[in-house]
């Protein structure tokens, strides 16, 4: 099987491109088997979860007992609460290893408290402290991002956001905004007109578009996400091997959406709103 290709983030850390998710709620608590599974049957190397997840542990054991060695998985984690030192410190014991690829805030509502401009302060020194290599957000809105960049020395990597066809018009601006600053987006949610809104506008064009470039829905949305964020990095997930050598297939094997694809499913997910996380992201 082919090599997934890396996206460069500003700080020069390469991501691959899609990354396997750990908070999709069926195996929220109890990760291993299905992380060992990814990695070890479907290459997948870059690992998505989260404190709130509650399954670093058992992510820390999938990479114990894959017995692979600790370069050869990019590992993110997101904070929970609104003391990033804490919930890394926590974060790190529980994967048992000493340093994350890249840490995130999960969400803005979580350090209104602390306030947003201490909390990246936080996550600065993180990451000069070495306990993580690149630092960013998720679901921030562009007025979070403003004020994070008032007093920001390090821009954030990435905003890790949800991104598929049926939230794009709320999404545009934000996208837009991340682009100009040098911030990756992280796609998560990808397949949710597929999955989860079923039957809307947006089936049509991509059952057409999937029949054109020989692919399947999933991986003409998969492609989607990725192109519609300026070749951003995408987050997916399944407990089903085959299903994940199709995702990664649309990384390896697919060619890329035309303007004009890209373009008829973004017009086609205008017609309908439907956010399924992070209600927030909205207001
Ligand atoms: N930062 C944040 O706030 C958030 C982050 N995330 C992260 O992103 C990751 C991915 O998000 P998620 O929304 O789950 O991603 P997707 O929208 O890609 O959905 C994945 C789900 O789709 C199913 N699936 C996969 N392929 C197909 C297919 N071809 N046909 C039908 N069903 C399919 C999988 O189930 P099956 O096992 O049956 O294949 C899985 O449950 C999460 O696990 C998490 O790590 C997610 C939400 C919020
Ligand atoms: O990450 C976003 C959504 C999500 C998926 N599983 C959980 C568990 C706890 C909080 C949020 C989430």
């Amino acid at each position: 099987m082919a090599n997934l290709s890396n996206v460069k983030l500003n700080d020069g850390l390469q991501v691959p491109v899609l990354g396997y998710g750990t908070g999709t709620a069926l195996y929220q608590k109890e990760a291993k088997d299905s992380v060992k599974m990814a990695y070890s049957e479907a290459h997948m190397h870059h690992i998505d979860c989260a404190e709130m997840y509650a399954n670093e542990e058992s992510v820390g054991q999938a990479i114990k007992e894959l017995g692979v060695k600790r370069d050869d998985v990019f590992l993110t984690t997101k904070c929970g609460s609104a003391d990033p030192r804490k919930s890394l410190e926590k974060s790190l014991k529980l994967l048992g290893v000493d340093q994350v690829d890249l840490y995130l805030i999960h969400s803005p509502e979580l350090v209104k408290e602390t306030g947003l401009g201490k909390s990246w302060q936080i996550m600065e020194e993180l990451q000069k402290e070495g306990k993580t290599k690149s630092i960013g957000v998720s679901n921030y809105r562009v007025s979070d991002l403003e004020e994070v960049l008032k007093v920001a020395k390090v821009v954030p990597s990435v905003n890790q956001i949800e991104v598929h066809p049926y939230v794009y018009s709320k999404a545009q601006s934000l996208l837009d905004f991340c682009h100009s600053k040098g911030i990756h987006i992280e796609s998560y949610g990808p397949l949710s007109t597929l999955i989860r809104a079923p039957g809307g506008p947006v089936d049509p064009v991509v059952k057409n578009i999937a029949q054109e470039l020989g692919a399947t829905e999933g991986q003409v949305l998969l492609k989607w996400a990725h192109q519609i964020t300026h070749g951003g990095i995408v987050l997916t997930t399944s407990s089903k091997k085959e299903r994940l050598e199709e995702q990664i297939k649309a990384f390896t094997e697919i060619k890329d959406l035309s303007d004009e694809q890209v373009q008829a499913i973004a017009e086609a997910g205008k017609q309908k709103l439907h956010r399924v996380f992070m209600q927030h992201m909205d207001s």
